[in-house]
């Protein structure tokens, strides 16, 4: 049968509308979302969290012009094995799940969350599955349009603005003037904070707002500057698309999966072209489990620890599944090394 509850067509309707009941839990299956929804998977999961959170009534969006604009963004969204249509659902998911926190309930205004959820919907479209690194040392195309500065992060922006301007699409259409400008300036910060080069110096601002963090007696958390909600904003976007770690291990384990696949894929390309073959891209030389557990180590823990201080205690779950995580890695490692000798 043909049902459109979430914007999209299933064959499996009491099966979605079970996995739906999870939409705001961390660990929801967004693959089995990705086969329940006809690999539908962001057009159903940030329709349904619009409408759960009443934004088509607040902008006055029109269902049908919210659905045109999420299967044209869905599809421009490039089959590569990791930074695909499915991790754009699986941040868009995180980031509904992030604001749920109860350190930040009703801190962030309409606008705030709109564009929150409209930067993580939009926040790798057009993908290529190849680096900024990369696409920099070969002089790429987007590389020479964007000067060399968060090139993909810069694109993926554009790409997204560009598919506003159908009037079919444009879901910005009934916003007034100055509020639009408001939302896509916080929208350009959010998704160019996804670039992995700004890391350390997002990390910094965190760990300072946690340091002088201000908060009222019930433990909600106040934030009176633009720069501040901002912050946190960029923060918490940058932990969903870092959260791959902090999910169920068998979710993990298919991102890392994934994540591998297209950093050897570029490692393919970069052999066949004589270059040299950059770091955890050469299927030849990778440990995956070693390579996770420093992920985890230098990358993933830090940030997270410094989010969980800043939301205490919301993220304690969170934080222990990471760790679970960092130690079934840590186990295979040793495991593996323990074949070596034999
Ligand atoms: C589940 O595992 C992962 C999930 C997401 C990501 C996201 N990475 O950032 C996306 C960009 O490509 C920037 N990277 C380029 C790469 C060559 O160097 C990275 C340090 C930055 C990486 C994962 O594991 C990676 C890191 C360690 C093992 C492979
Ligand atoms: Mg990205
Ligand atoms: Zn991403």
């Amino acid at each position: 049968g043909e049902y459109y509850t979430y914007g999209v067509k299933t064959s499996k309707p009491k099966e979605l509308d079970d996995l739906m009941e999870d939409l705001d839990v961390w660990g929801l299956d967004i693959f089995l979302m990705d086969e329940l929804t006809e690999h539908r998977p962001l057009t159903a999961v940030a329709f349904t969290i619009f409408k759960q959170r009443d934004l088509m009534n607040t902008f006055s969006i029109c269902p049908s012009t919210l659905i045109n604009y999420l299967i044209e963004l869905e599809d421009h969204y490039q089959s590569v094995p990791y930074h695909c249509k499915i991790h754009a659902a699986d941040v868009t998911q995180s980031m509904h799940v992030l604001l749920n926190h109860k350190a930040l309930e009703s801190v962030f205004d309409d606008d705030e969350i709109f564009a929150a959820i409209f930067s993580a919907a939009i926040h790798d479209v057009d993908h290529p599955g190849l680096t900024n690194q990369y696409l920099i040392s070969t002089a790429s195309e987007l590389a020479i349009m964007y000067n060399d500065d968060s090139v993909l992060e810069n694109h993926h922006l554009a790409v997204a603005f560009k598919l506003l301007q159908h009037e079919k699409r444009d879901i910005f259409c009934n916003i007034p003037k100055k509020k639009r400008q408001l939302i896509r300036t916080m929208v350009i910060d959010m998704v160019r904070a996804t670039d992995m080069s700004k890391h350390m110096s997002l990390l910094a601002e965190l760990k300072t707002m946690v340091e002088t963090k201000k908060v009222a007696g019930s433990g909600i958390i106040e934030l009176d500057s633009y720069q501040d909600r901002i912050r946190v904003l960029k923060n918490m976007l940058h932990c969903a698309d870092l959260s791959n770690p902090t999910k169920p291990l068998d979710i993990y384990r298919k991102w890392t999966d994934r994540v591998m696949n297209e950093f050897f894929l570029q490692g393919d390309k970069e052999s066949s072209q004589g270059l040299e073959i950059s770091a955890m891209c050469d299927r030849h030389k990778a440990c995956i489990e070693k390579t996770q557990v420093g992920f985890i180590d230098f990358i993933v823990h830090p940030l997270w620890e410094s989010w969980a201080d800043l939301v205490h205690p919301d993220a304690q779950d969170i934080l222990e599944s990471l760790q679970r995580n960092r130690d079934w890695y840590s186990e295979q490692v040793e495991n593996l090394q323990a074949l070596d000798k034999t």
